[in-house]
């Protein structure tokens, strides 16, 4: 049944019941036009309340159905128009969650009531759409353009309390919200009902107003850099005040239909159910997430307070979990609990903010320079910084420490996990947990099996990723993982670009107007240029290991760029010394600006190395840095580091910057269509074949072989999952 009707004295109860999260599907669509028509014709009712089953209004259209026939079949906007329409009065319960849809369905009730824990929101244009069912018609007319706007464009889910300052919701229940709808529908009976059809409400328009839409559209080109959905909700409400109501409506759909067009929906619903996939884990021993048992965490250790511990400790208390943080010396330890007690002091202000209580929303931290203290603790995270000889002296003491059953993980970029493992007594409870900086921004969370890592050791670090609310993605064991190994080909080539004629701004604008957040030459700045610099000196890329006579510009045969050691070379490390790739006011100063420095030394350096020059084609800047990633991907999957192309993208999409609208470095192959792909790489290669990153990869030649079929086919190209080192 999609949706169930009762009676309560002389009020129906309407409930959609399509879970988990009744999601308004076709058929949902027809059962709550027969129940409300029903409900309507029937003379016992006086009043109609409209719920969702499982405490959960709805979470929208079914998103699966875009783009097939089912969404033709009975539009959502005419069920809300009927129910509207309505003489008796509707009320919306709304529980757990009212989103998209569900939401455009709660504003044509006449009523809203939602309990405390209750969220709403239009967050269409997350996945790359409008509200497309009256949504951004009648929400600004319900609370006004400027907090319309923001609502639609942003996507944002709001907590009820916020709702009903913002007046989308008319009352928000401690307790039971179904109870306190039908009482409020007994109570409106009667009650003159034109001043709640939002359809019929007026918006006046003004000079402010229609700057302030100008303005929004200026500073949403520049916030969401290339994506398309963002300026359509603008114009959609900006339809709101010119238009009447059903102009407006037709407006909605024109903007829903040529949205459609750009591809962008498409690659963005791609990247939604991605996400929810790769929670769903297998192993090359058949095991799966919902076959393992994760082990519950109730305490937590992390070890070293640098930028990441602290990210990690913030995070582990924002779930309840009660932490113990470590640092080597006494004045490290200082440094650091100063910073994480700032942090907590922001958490708890939040809290406060939205009205709950922040000692029963964090959990504490316990700071100490005393490993004896971990001895109780389920989980430890070691976050010191990137050398293999101190990460394995801290887990020699950990597996000693630590009781038996406690899980040791590494918060490790790209070591060597099994290495790390080696030197405990329990390899089996070791596993990477890979976080990205800021750890309690950034969602995403790379979950490394070693080749002993048990699968209980897998479920509880993937279980913990979701308490924590990250996208954890799982992936073996190899150098760099998944993420960092893919950065390798495509920063070199955006190194050769520079060699090749190219500044690092020309770079940088072109993946930036692709829309990746920040170009290679930015992001390497942020990062810091002198973590890869000791890595390539640790592997004697450069620096005094180099044996003599060794060509400046190849390495083992292979071409190598060295600019970004000479830049060391210089103490320009980014950002941190203020000279990079850029220059910036000062040292740790955030806005960079081109260096004539940066300039001349390429000048001077091209002329030495009598480089040939390219004419500048941003295009080419773009295929060869996403075609370099997505080559590596690739060879990723042959691997089985990773387990499908998804696992990729989500890591990309929510590690990397990469623009979701364009869905992922490997749903972008595919879309320019592999063949393609295949071409480009190999013209690339044959010119240079002293760059092997760009040798097409075995599985691209042999999906583009079978002409690229769709991404979610490839899986059964891919061999079983399995670690190689
Ligand atoms: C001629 C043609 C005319 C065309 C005109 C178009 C007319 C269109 C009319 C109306 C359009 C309305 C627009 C919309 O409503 S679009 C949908 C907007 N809603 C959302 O974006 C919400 C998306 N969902 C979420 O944010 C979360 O899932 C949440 C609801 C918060 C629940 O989170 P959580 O508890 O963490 O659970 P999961 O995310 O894992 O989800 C559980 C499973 O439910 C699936 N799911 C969730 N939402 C939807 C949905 N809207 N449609 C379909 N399926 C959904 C999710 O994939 C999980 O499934 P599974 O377990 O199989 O992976």
């Amino acid at each position: 049944m999609a949706a169930t009707r009762r009676l309560a004295n002389t009020v129906a109860v309407i409930t959609i019941s399509h879970p988990p999260v009744n999601a308004l599907s076709s058929s949902v669509r027809h059962a709550l036009v027969k129940e409300f028509g029903e409900a309507s014709r029937d003379p016992k009712v006086e009043a109609i309340v409209l719920n969702g089953s499982g405490r959960k209004f709805s979470a929208g259209a079914d998103i699966r159905e875009f783009g097939t026939s089912a969404i033709k079949t009975v539009s959502l906007e005419d069920i809300n128009s009927t129910i509207e329409a309505s003489q008796k009065p509707v009320v919306a319960a709304i529980e757990g969650i009212a989103l998209g849809g569900g939401l455009e369905l709660a504003l044509a009730c006449h009523y809203r009531v939602a309990d405390i824990q209750a969220k709403v929101g239009l967050p269409e244009v997350l996945i790359g759409i409008l509200p497309a069912a009256g949504g951004t018609q009648r929400l600004p007319r319900l609370i006004g353009v400027p907090a319309a706007l923001d609502v639609i464009v942003r996507g944002r889910h709001i907590p009820a309390s916020e709702a009903l300052k913002l007046g989308i919701v008319d009352e928000v229940v401690q307790g039971n919200a179904l109870d306190a709808a039908i009482q409020l529908a007994r109570k409106v009976i009667g009650y003159p009902l034109n001043k709640k059809r939002l359809s019929t409400v007026r918006i006046s328009s003004d000079s402010n107003l229609e700057d302030f839409l100008d303005t929004a559209v200026e500073k949403a080109k520049k916030q969401f850099r290339g994506a398309k959905a963002p300026l359509a909700c603008i114009e959609a409400v900006r339809a709101s005040v010119h238009l009447s109501y059903h102009q407006g409506l037709e407006k909605e759909r024109q903007l829903f239909f040529s949205l459609w067009a750009t591809g962008q929906p498409q690659a963005q619903q791609y990247a939604f159910f991605s996400e929810r996939e790769a929670g769903k884990w297998t192993h090359s021993s058949g095991a799966r997430w919902d076959t393992e048992e994760a082990k519950p965490i109730r305490t937590a250790a992390v070890i070293g307070l640098g930028t990441m511990g602290r990210g990690i400790v913030i995070s582990l208390s924002k779930a309840k979990i009660p932490v113990i943080a470590i640092e080597q010396d006494a004045q490290q330890l200082e440094v650091g609990k100063k910073a994480v007690n700032s942090l907590l002091e922001r958490e708890a202000e939040k809290l406060k903010q939205q009205g709950s209580v922040p000692s029963s929303n964090l959990g504490s931290v316990h700071f100490t320079l005393d490993f004896g203290e971990l001895q109780d603790v389920d989980l430890v995270i070691e976050a010191v910084y990137e050398n293999m000889e101190l990460k394995k002296e801290i887990f020699r003491k950990l597996s000693s420490v630590c009781k038996p059953d406690a899980f040791l993980c590494t918060n490790t970029s790209g070591l060597n996990v099994d290495e790390i493992a080696s030197v405990t007594h329990r390899p089996n409870q070791v596993i990477g947990t890979h976080f990205f900086s800021p750890a309690n921004i950034m969602r995403l969370l790379e979950v490394v099996r070693g080749q002993q890592t048990s699968l209980t050791a897998i479920a509880t670090a993937m279980n913990l990723g979701k308490k924590l609310g990250k996208v954890a993605v799982l992936v073996g064991n190899c150098p760099l993982f998944v993420g960092n190994r893919m950065l390798g080909p495509y920063l070199e080539q955006a190194s050769y670009l520079l060699e090749e004629g190219y500044y690092p701004e020309e770079v940088d604008q072109a993946m930036e107007e692709f829309g990746f957040a920040m170009g290679p030459f930015r992001m390497m700045d942020l990062a810091g240029l002198d973590v890869g610099w000791r890595s390539r000196t640790e592997k004697g890329l450069t620096g005094a290991k180099v044996p003599q006579g060794t060509p400046a510009r190849q390495r083992l045969g292979s071409r190598y760029s060295p600019l970004a050691d000479i830049l060391c070379e210089s103490g320009r490390f980014g950002q941190k010394t203020g000279r990079g790739w850029y220059q910036y006011e000062k040292p740790g100063g955030r806005t960079g600006k081109p260096d004539p420095w940066v300039k001349d030394f390429l000048q001077k350096y091209r002329k030495t190395h009598q480089i040939k020059q390219q004419p500048s084609n941003p295009e080419q800047i773009v295929e060869r840095c996403a075609f370099a990633l997505a080559n590596e991907g690739f060879r990723i999957l042959e691997d089985g580091i990773a387990s499908c192309p998804e696992d990729i993208d989500v890591i990309y999409n929510n590690g990397y910057g990469w623009p979701k609208y364009r869905g992922g470095p490997m749903y972008y192959a595919s879309s320019v269509g592999l063949p393609k792909v295949l071409d480009t790489l190999e013209k690339y290669y044959k010119a240079n074949p002293d760059v092997p990153s760009m040798k097409p990869a075995f599985l691209l030649k042999k999906l583009a072989a079978l002409g690229g079929p769709p991404i979610k086919e490839w899986r059964t190209q891919v061999g079983k999952p399995v670690n190689k080192l």
